[in-house]
């Protein structure tokens, strides 16, 4: 790796009794990792924003079940505070689907060793062990998303993203960023534009940074410039996260991607959606059936300290919205590309 591109940030490590997080609420000024040691910090990490993004959501949660599990007398009451504290995290944020889909992958791992009469030890470190693989699996995942993306990508193409689903979304890659990694490992160039994206500013403050410090070629744009930049040429793609693909298609994600999409089909550029399975729902049919999480007005009026709306205006502060299936070209998992029809496209995926 040259002199200038440096490894991106690790946003969580288990540290066995702890896990340590990356605080992205102070990225990217500040580099700080904090030690949650129960369920409670975890809940409140997520709920806050210092993890964020869907894989890295349900890992934190993963992690969460497991410190949560400590100090059990007998293996019924140990079981009941696994499930309990599997509820309890799933209550810290509502669109990531990732969040539920790890919590039921540690549930289904305890009621396994409920099977199997262990002791205690013994119960914990295999509780243990399955979040640990929810968090290595999804490093493998990301990469494959990142091969089968950069198919789609020539040298010197413009690619614009939305929000961060970068390695700070996930344990590595990310999933809309991974092939933008691939390429650097490649050589392939790509022109990258970054949205800042309002509120919270996951693109300024997480995507940028990450990018950077891996050398890429990328530039900060304001969200009310996508449009303008798209009329000019400068983009040939669009490719964002996700934090829940309904059973039809519809996208779940950071406020701002669906007038990205109908920009983008405006102007005749592909939008693309990159995901893990673990982040297609198919018990929801369709995306208005996706809970929306609303969030403090103070993300709007006055996030990152100075205050820039007067005291007491109205505030509607959605923090994701949802792209029709129709402004969506390809849903890019890490078992290939998928397009249209998606009901029947994204149900064979999991046959
Ligand atoms: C790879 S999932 C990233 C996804 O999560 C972000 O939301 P948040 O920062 O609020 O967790 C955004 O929707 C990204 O696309």
């Amino acid at each position: 790796m040259s002199q200038k591109q440096q490894q991106p940030l690790q946003s969580l490590i288990w540290k066995q009794e702890a896990l340590d997080l990356l605080d992205q609420r102070l990225l990217p000024e500040d580099i700080v990792y904090l030690t949650l040691t129960t369920a409670t910090e975890v809940w409140d990490a997520i709920s806050s924003l210092a993890v964020r993004g869907a894989p890295a959501i349900g890992i934190a949660a993963a992690y969460g079940v497991v410190l949560g599990s400590t100090e059990q007398i007998e293996e019924q009451a140990w079981f009941n505070k696994i499930i309990d504290t599997a509820n309890y995290l799933a209550t810290s944020r509502p669109t990531a689907v990732n969040l539920f889909w790890a919590l039921d992958r540690m549930k289904a791992c305890a009621v396994r060793i409920m099977e199997q009469k262990l002791s205690l030890i013994e119960a914990k470190q295999l509780l243990e062990q399955e979040a640990i693989l929810i968090h290595q699996e999804d490093e493998a995942t990301n990469r494959a998303i990142g091969e089968h993306a950069l198919t789609l990508f020539e040298n010197d193409m413009g690619v614009l993203t939305h929000c961060n689903a970068g390695a700070l979304a996930t344990s590595k890659y990310g999933t809309a960023l991974a092939p933008m990694y691939l390429a650097l490992e490649e050589g392939i160039h790509l022109r990258i534009y970054a949205d800042e994206t309002r509120p919270v500013l996951q693109g300024a403050r997480l995507t940028a940074f990450e990018l950077q410090q891996a050398g890429a070629d990328v530039t900060l744009i304001c969200d009310n410039m996508a449009g303008m930049i798209m009329a000019k040429g400068l983009v040939d793609a669009v490719i964002v996260g996700t934090d829940r693909v309904a059973a039809n298609g519809d996208v779940a994600n950071k406020i701002g991607t669906y007038s990205v999409a109908v920009l983008a089909k405006a102007h005749n550029i592909p939008f693309y959606v990159a995901c893990p399975l673990s982040t297609i729902d198919l018990d929801t049919p369709t995306g208005d059936k996706i809970p929306i999480e609303l969030r403090n007005d103070n993300e709007v009026t006055e996030g990152f300290g100075k205050r820039t709306a007067p005291q007491g205006i109205k505030v509607y502060n959605p923090a994701f919205d949802i792209t029709p299936n129709e402004y969506v070209t390809a849903i890019i998992t890490e078992k290939g590309i998928i397009r249209a029809p998606y009901e029947q496209n994204l149900r064979q995926l999991f046959e």
